[in-house]
């Protein structure tokens, strides 16, 4: 049990009713998930409001009503809190139910449209060859020093987030990655953890469902540095037109990367080829496995991250070159007869571009390129024409097909994508809805040494069609079906 005068140790307090010289036994800002002696932080979501199940709480044994509005009615015993904003509240509880995990341990956050996974992960791959315990949390998995727990979110909530950094801190951990997307950002997620370092990568044109517009998802990306103490370094990329935008009103201390322009952590590709690339970073060289301009600019940051974080240069720069791929992230392999099968998790339009310009930069031109995309269903519609006039425009053949249809119906899908094709390259396109099928087709097409390209899915290891998750993996089935087809 805790002393709920010691959770609400700086929470901004509007109103009490009855004793907070009690002790409670967790927090909950789920109803269905409340005990005995429990405190329910009532949220307004994005489908409904959290404060309608404050009696449901109540009846479930809460003995803490944490809101922004009074019920009308007041249940006797109860201890009620107004607070202005539920969310920041319950940020700044967890912190102080968990001991302020953050506070222990240096964190470093990623923010931007793409990158977050891939440099978390490089940079908990670095951390941990460097010789630290790390924990990672990102969109494929959460990882506490070596110890992998499955994700549900790129950026979960705060109650999960604190519980695992104190976690973290009992086994020792040094240093923690995580992905801060702009969901989390909006519905305070992050609220009250302790940031040493925030990275940033850059910005496209992805969750405007969400956002509404890109002014909003700028807003929402640039309140991660906004929110940032003097104690904090924020690093932005000087190559994104957003880049300076980002650090613009921050208390944080300023750091800038590029490949592009001058700043204080300068990278240069030297070469780029099918199976890597030399670097120059701070005028040293190196060589990484890793391909296309957009891993220079996600090594970069690592490099600067880590370079605000004290490490040695040279250190860092041997330890990076053994760093591979991030799963579902160019994962590249040659099927029996040497057709190249690219598995990667471009799901935005500026995603899909740099990896079809990272493939047309590496490729000789007299092998086909064969592209198998779909979109995702329930989310951000402004995208599949986009990505569909990418695909069809970069590629000798486009087969449009599903990605996670959640709940829409695929075929509509598909159909908002097809309006992209711009006529001069309809005949370059199919529409296999089966994502089995059209990975199949794109094998049966293909002849020694051309390339497919399975855009959307990288890691995931489900396809939800009807709201329902069924096993699927495109390095799997590309895999198993190459060896059917004798490929
Ligand atoms: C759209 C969105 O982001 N929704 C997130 C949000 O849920 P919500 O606001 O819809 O919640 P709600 O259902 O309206 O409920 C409001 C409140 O009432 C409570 N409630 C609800 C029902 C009940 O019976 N009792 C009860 O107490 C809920 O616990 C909640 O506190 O808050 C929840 C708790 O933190 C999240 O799990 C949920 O993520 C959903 C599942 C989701 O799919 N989110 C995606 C879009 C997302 O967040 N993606 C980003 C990545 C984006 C990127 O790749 O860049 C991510 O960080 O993962
Ligand atoms: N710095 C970058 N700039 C542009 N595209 C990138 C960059 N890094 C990776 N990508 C592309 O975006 C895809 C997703 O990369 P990654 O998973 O690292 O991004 P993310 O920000 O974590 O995405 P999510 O929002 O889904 O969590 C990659 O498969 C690759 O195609
Ligand atoms: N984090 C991203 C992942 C999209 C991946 C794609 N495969 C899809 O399902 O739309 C999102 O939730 O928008
Ligand atoms: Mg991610």
């Amino acid at each position: 049990m805790k002393s709920l005068v010691d959770l609400l140790y700086k929470v901004s307090i509007l109103e009490i009713i009855n004793t907070t010289k009690i002790e409670v036994n967790n927090i909950q800002f789920d109803s269905r998930k409340i005990e005995k002696d429990d405190v329910f932080v009532a949220v307004k979501g994005v489908t409904v409001d959290g404060h309608q199940y404050v009696e449901k709480a109540v009846s479930l044994g809460a003995k803490v009503i944490i809101c922004e509005v009074l019920p009308t009615e007041i249940t006797e015993g109860i201890t009620y809190v107004k607070v202005e904003d539920s969310t920041i509240a319950l940020g700044i509880l967890a912190s102080n139910y968990y001991d302020n995990p953050t506070k222990d341990l240096k964190l470093v956050g990623v923010t931007g449209t793409n990158g977050k996974t891939t440099t978390t992960t490089l940079l908990y791959e670095l951390f941990t060859k460097l010789g630290y315990a790390c924990a990672l949390v990102s969109t494929i998995k959460i990882v506490i020093d070596g110890e992998e727990i499955p994700s549900t979110h790129t950026t979960p909530d705060i109650l999960t987030l604190n519980k695992m950094f104190r976690e973290a801190v009992n086994r020792g951990c040094d240093y923690a990655f995580m992905e801060v997307s702009s969901h989390g950002i909006h519905q305070n997620r992050i609220a009250g953890l302790h940031f040493e370092v925030a990275g940033f990568t850059n910005i496209t044109h992805d969750h405007l469902d969400y956002h509404k517009t890109f002014a909003n998802y700028i807003a929402a990306k640039k309140k991660f540095f906004d929110d940032l103490p003097k104690t904090s370094t924020a690093i932005s990329n000087a190559d994104d037109k957003n880049g300076k935008v980002m650090l613009q009103n921050t208390n944080a201390t300023k750091k800038m990367y590029a490949l592009k322009t001058d700043a204080d952590f300068k990278g240069r590709i030297i070469e780029h080829q099918f199976d890597g690339m030399q670097l120059e970073f701070n005028n040293k060289e190196f060589w990484t496995s890793l391909i296309g301009q957009f891993n220079a600019s996600n090594l970069l940051l690592v490099f600067g991250v880590a370079s605000v974080l004290e490490q040695d240069e040279i250190e860092v720069l041997k330890a990076l070159s053994t760093l591979g791929n991030v799963d579902g992230r160019f994962q590249s392999f040659k099927t029996e007869s040497g057709i190249v099968i690219i598995v990667d998790y471009a799901h935005t339009p500026d995603a899909l571009e740099n990896v079809l310009r990272t493939i047309e930069a590496i490729r000789t031109r007299n092998e086909k390129l064969i592209t198998v995309v779909g979109c995702g269903g329930d989310r951000d519609k402004t995208k599949r024409p986009e990505m569909a006039d990418i695909a069809s425009e970069k590629s000798n053949l486009a087969i449009f097909t599903s990605d996670n249809p959640r709940t829409e119906d695929a075929e509509e899908i598909l159909r908002d994508m097809e309006v992209g094709v711009k006529a001069q390259f309809y005949n370059r396109t199919l529409k296999i809805t089966d994502r089995k099928e059209a990975i199949k087709t794109a094998i049966k097409m293909a002849e020694p040494k051309d390339i497919i390209l399975i855009a959307g899915k990288g890691h995931e290891t489900y396809q939800e069609i009807n709201g329902v998750r069924t096993h699927f993996s495109d390095v799997e089935i590309a895999t198993e079906l190459s060896k059917i087809l004798n490929k």
